[in-house]
């Protein structure tokens, strides 16, 4: 499997660490950089390449996953997002990790490299790797939802039960 990295000052150890980490266990990294420290650089333009790459490399039917790495994970998993096609989680644990396979079928990752120990945070990149998602009709129900929104930007229609007055 192929695996895209970005981040930026803030992600860059833990980056450096995941792409011998990922290639030690039998992974395809590509990274988007940063490839040198600049503490004034800036997550999008890297997140976005990462985030890119996997989109690319599903449309041709390839096996690819990304990770995106910054301080909180927060801004990398933002702009992972704008990406069409991508679907990136924030995992803060090992559950988070799985969830965003197991229910939201997320195609990236996103870590906060200044909230976990490097162990930590290897652990759930792993874990979001090696979880496949559950394919259950209601999750698949709710990511078409988020994928039609994407191509027409039309809301899905509110249930009876969700109109306002009908409680
Ligand atoms: O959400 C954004 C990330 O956490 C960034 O890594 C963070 O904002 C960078 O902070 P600073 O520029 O203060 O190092």
């Amino acid at each position: 499997m192929r695996v895209h990295l970005g981040s930026d000052h803030a992600g860059l150890d833990l980056k450096a660490h995941l792409t011998t980490w990922l290639t030690d266990h039998g992974y395809e990294p590509v990274d988007h950089g940063p490839f040198v420290f600049d503490a004034v650089d800036d997550y999008p333009v890297f997140c976005l390449r990462a985030a890119e790459g996997v989109v690319a490399d599903r449309a041709e039917g390839l096996d690819s996953l990304g990770v995106v790495i910054g301080g909180s994970g927060n801004g990398e998993q933002i702009a992972a997002n704008k990406v069409l096609g991508c679907r990136a989680a924030l995992a803060w644990s090992e559950e988070t990790a799985s969830l965003g396979r197991e229910h939201n079928d997320a195609n990236v990752v996103a870590v906060g490299g200044r909230m976990h120990s490097l162990d930590d945070m290897t652990r759930f990149v792993q874990v979001f790797l090696e979880t496949p998602f559950s394919g259950d009709e209601r999750h698949v129900r709710r990511i078409g939802m988020l994928s039609s929104y994407d191509e027409t930007h039309v809301l899905p229609p509110l249930p009876a039960s969700a109109r306002p007055g009908d409680a």
